[in-house]
């Protein structure tokens, strides 16, 4: 977001990352953080002139070329040069915005410049979505600023500002200042903030980031989360998803205002910074002084950042006011001959100093001692040192200084200990104990498709619903599956028929288009259950839903197509090559994504989903062959505590449906963990969950006695050879078989599972330590699927259609990633290394007892796909 510097901050869901030019003045990137594809593919020896970042992907403005270079991943912009790129262009300037990235052209002078470009016009070019086109401006543009979904430009002549593109998300077009100058703009992601020109340099802002404010300020919890903007003038200003921060012009502290989610930490009191940079929900800036590091606040951002960076742009233009050349003695790290880094003046001298120089564009202010006045140890041991007995003096200070710097230093460290153990421990408490606040729950009781009752909780997870879900009209959605003909379907459930559709925008879909059966209240609740729960959940490995239709009768979901179909067609598909294409490193990298989706849900969810149908035809598999959870139509959710159930009827696929629940109605997270281990027997087994030509149809009943007998061959698919790390489906042998125990306490947690697989395919890949995934859980797990578009408020209609299907904010997610939880479970026991025996034997026994047909008389909607 925002405009490009020498620090760039790229967020979304594939993990937070910060990139900087290297302090050295090699103008080469470094990046820090979470998000593999960045980190991996910063290239090591291109030298950028600045950077910008985006959802999931960094782009740096190469300095021999002029050209953008991005690395990363987007589904909406190429990597490495972005395509198409119009031959010898060269850029002053490039801002990524969350899927998009514009460049503004350098001026084409002399022969080439074309008859209908003038030269008072400006030429930028943009890529990604909805935005790949050449555009014109007939004025010359001094700086570009993108914001999530559009991009701002300030006029040099005239200081105004214009802006294009998505204006339903973010009105920044429509509310743009009239006859207003700005210094500087900086968007963010549904606003724009500009510095005023003149000499107040007050902020002001516009956009929809701030419209909650009359709810925040009617509501009786007191939080401050809603900050207006500062009055005091800015030196520069940041944008980020919802808020927006800058730097004041007195003493470079920040200052951020807008809008706060839950959790996130405030700007650094008492600290100056040289600049910048914005994600979605969190700000780094660098600090003033020679360390140069950066340091960042908000929710979501890297951990810790052991890099230090520029302090600024090499600009060969003279310093504007305000500013000035860093020095060589501060080791100017430009080393194109000629240009320079601008760095803000220092703020007005301290108090016991006075200004003996002004600051001017060559160097800094100087401030010195006024030692007529002094009180304060620095002033008298600098003021003393400049006397001629000053040695001695300054050793008598010191003697006296010195016991009390050490104790006030170790209390400090003592405090500083205290508080981390506290906030560490208390963290983990919350961790392992969901507790849905009480609004949460009351609000769940709420239909979740009644209206708003006009209050908007103001979370993280409200704001990102507002955007999704976009709604459809049945007219756009058949003509994209082109009038539903037979050869547009991809599949058939119980309840719809999947369909494979491209919108007017080029983006490919599925279309699950409800059959309309007698049982009309049943359909409608799965299609509204489904729309409710994807529409708020939001994993790398749970399909997303992009939107939906509900028009006359017609129901229809429409999702992210999945290229590869399902699970259940490669395993048991017509087509034989499928099954042997899928590798044991395959098998086992969609189990572990499966799981983790699972996880997921039972988790970070507060309250937990219960997906209540994990089988094989519900696990998908996208373009890169990664997995996704889907079809949510039967999901509930559970009680906050695993260990109250729900008493309800059971509803799944016969298979792989947990005997606890099946027969005593006593549905728990457990009951998927067991459908889980039914899936990984069949991705051990290559054969179906419920299968007749098996003297034991069902396939628990089958592989748990050839475990117990450790006749792991037996189990293993016969179509492929055994891996030379067979120890590593030796584990995932022994935790299918602890999911699929018969009572559901004994089974283990989703997280204890997933922890196991990640170990397991560490060591199928290779990997001796084994303890830790092979890669990053990010590279082992994600995909470069971005959560597209943020299906925005499109039309005012489909804004107003779309609150009415939005429950009350009862699901909340901690920001907390898959691996952090885990982690802070350390205490828990590998499920794998777990004494065996005894249990399995209980298993058996009471697998023999209790697995069977469901008594006719019980009133269950099973159906299979068998
Ligand atoms: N997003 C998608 N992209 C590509 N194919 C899909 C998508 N969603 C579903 N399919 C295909 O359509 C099939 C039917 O999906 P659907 O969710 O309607 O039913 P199911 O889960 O297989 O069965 P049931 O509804 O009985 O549980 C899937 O098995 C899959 O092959």
């Amino acid at each position: 977001l925002g405009s490009m510097s020498s620090i760039a901050i790229s967020y979304g869901e594939g993990g937070s990352v910060l990139c900087g030019l290297k302090s050295d003045g090699s103008h080469l990137a470094v990046c820090y953080g979470s998000n593999s594809a960045i980190l991996y593919g910063t290239p090591a020896h291109f030298q950028f002139i600045g950077l910008t970042g985006g959802d999931g992907f960094m782009c740096g403005l190469l300095m021999q070329s002029y050209q953008p270079y991005c690395w990363g991943n987007s589904a909406f912009i190429q990597m490495g040069v972005p395509q198409p790129m119009i031959k010898g262009a060269e850029y002053l300037e490039v801002s990524a915005g969350d899927y998009h990235l514009c460049g503004l052209r350098k001026p084409i002078v002399g022969r080439r410049q074309s008859s209908n470009v003038s030269s008072s016009s400006s030429l930028v070019d943009c890529w990604g979505y909805n935005m790949t086109r050449n555009f014109v401006f007939d004025k010359q543009i001094h700086s570009l600023s993108a914001g999530a979904e559009f991009n701002c430009g300030l006029s040099s002549k005239d200081k105004s500002v214009f802006c294009w593109g998505d204006e339903n998300s973010s009105q920044v077009i429509s509310l743009i200042p009239k006859e207003t100058k700005f210094q500087k703009i900086a968007a963010g992601g549904y606003h724009v903030c500009g510095i005023l020109d003149g000499l107040n340099s007050r902020v002001l802002c516009w956009g929809k980031s701030f419209e909650f404010e009359e709810e925040i300020s009617g509501t009786s919890t007191g939080e401050q989360i809603l900050n207006l903007p500062p009055k005091e003038p800015l030196l520069a200003v940041v944008g980020g998803k919802f808020y927006a921060c800058g730097i004041k012009r007195y003493d470079h502290s920040a200052v951020c205002w807008g809008f706060f989610v839950n959790r996130s930490t405030p700007a650094p009191k008492g600290i100056g910074f040289y600049d910048l940079a914005a994600g979605n929900y969190f700000t780094c800036g660098v600090l003033s002084g020679t360390s140069m590091s950066p340091v960042c606040w908000g929710l979501g951002f890297p951990a810790s950042i052991p890099l230090a960076v520029s302090r600024g742009l090499c600009v060969n233009t003279p310093c504007p006011p305000g500013t000035h050349e860093l020095s060589n003695q501060d080791n100017s790290p430009c080393k194109v001959p000629g240009s320079h880094i601008c760095v803000p003046c220092s703020p007005n001298c301290p108090t016991e100093m006075y200004q003996k120089s002004e600051c001017t564009e060559r160097s800094d202010q100087v401030c010195v001692y006024n030692c007529s006045s002094c009180f304060s140890s620095e002033c008298s041991s600098n003021c003393s040192s400049a006397s001629t007995n000053g040695g001695k003096a300054r050793g008598k200070f010191w003697s006296l200084q010195l016991p009390i710097a050490t104790a006030e230093i170790g209390f400090a460290l003592f405090l500083v200990a205290v508080v981390s153990i506290t906030a560490a421990l208390y963290i983990r408490y919350r961790l392992r104990h969901c507790r849905c606040s009480e609004n949460d729950t009351r609000s769940s009781k709420d239909s979740a498709f009644t209206k708003d009752n006009g209050k908007i909780r103001p979370d993280l997870d409200e704001l990102q619903k507002r955007r999704r879900a976009r709604v459809f009209t049945y007219e756009e959605l058949e003509m994209a599956a082109d009038g539903f003909k037979e050869e547009s379907i991809v599949g058939k459930g119980s309840f719809s028929c999947v369909y494979k559709g491209i919108l007017r925008d080029g983006t490919t879909v599925a279309l699950k288009k409800a059959i309309m059966s007698s049982d009309k209240q049943k359909n409608s609740n799965e299609f509204r259950t489904e729309l409710d729960l994807l529409s708020r959940l939001n994993h790398a490995h749970l399909l997303s839903l992009l939107g939906y239709c509900e028009e006359g009768g017609e129901r229809l979901l429409v999702y992210e197509f999945m290229a590869h179909g399902s699970l259940h067609n490669h395993l048991h598909g017509k087509n034989k090559a499928l099954k042997e294409q899928l590798d044991w490193v395959k098998r086992v990298t969609i189990a572990v994504q499966a799981a983790r989706g699972i996880e997921y849900l039972h988790g970070y969810a507060c309250p937990p989903v219960i997906h209540r149908d994990i089988k094989s035809s519900n696990i998908l598999i996208d373009e890169e062959h990664n997995a996704r959870v889907a079809d949510f139509g039967l999901s509930l959710l559970g009680p906050v505590d695993s260990g109250s159930p729900l008493a309800e009827l059971p509803a799944g696929t016969l298979g792989y449906l947990d005997p606890e629940y099946y027969r005593l109605h006593y549905l728990t997270t457990k009951s998927d963990v067991y459908s889980f281990g039914v899936l990984l027997l069949e991705i051990l087994s290559g054969r179906k969950a419920i299968d007749m030509h098996y003297e034991e149809g069902n396939i628990v009943e089958w592989a748990v006695p050839l475990i117990k007998a450790g006749d792991i061959n037996a189990l293993l698919d016969p179509v492929l050879k055994h891996p030379s790390e067979i120890e590593a489906l030796k584990r995932i042998v022994s935790v299918a078989c602890k999911c699929v125990r018969m009572r559901g306490k004994d089974r283990p947690s989703m997280d204890k599972v997933t922890t196991a697989l990640e170990r397991a395919l560490a060591q199928l890949m290779g990997n001796p330590s084994s303890e830790q995934p092979i890669l990053p859980t990010e590279v082992v797990l994600g995909s470069s699927r971005m959560h597209k578009k943020s299906w925005r408020i499109g039309s005012k209609r489909s804004g107003s259609e779309n609150t009415e299907f939005r429950g009350g904010s009862w699901i909340t997610f901690p920001s907390v990633t898959s691996s952090q939880r885990r982690k802070s479970s350390a205490s828990e026991e590998d499920v794998v290394e777990e004494d065996e025996g005894r249990k399995q034997q209980e298993v058996l026994r009471s697998l023999e007892e209790e697995i069977g047909p469901a008594s006719p008389g019980q009133s269950l909607f099973l159906h299979h796909n068998f």
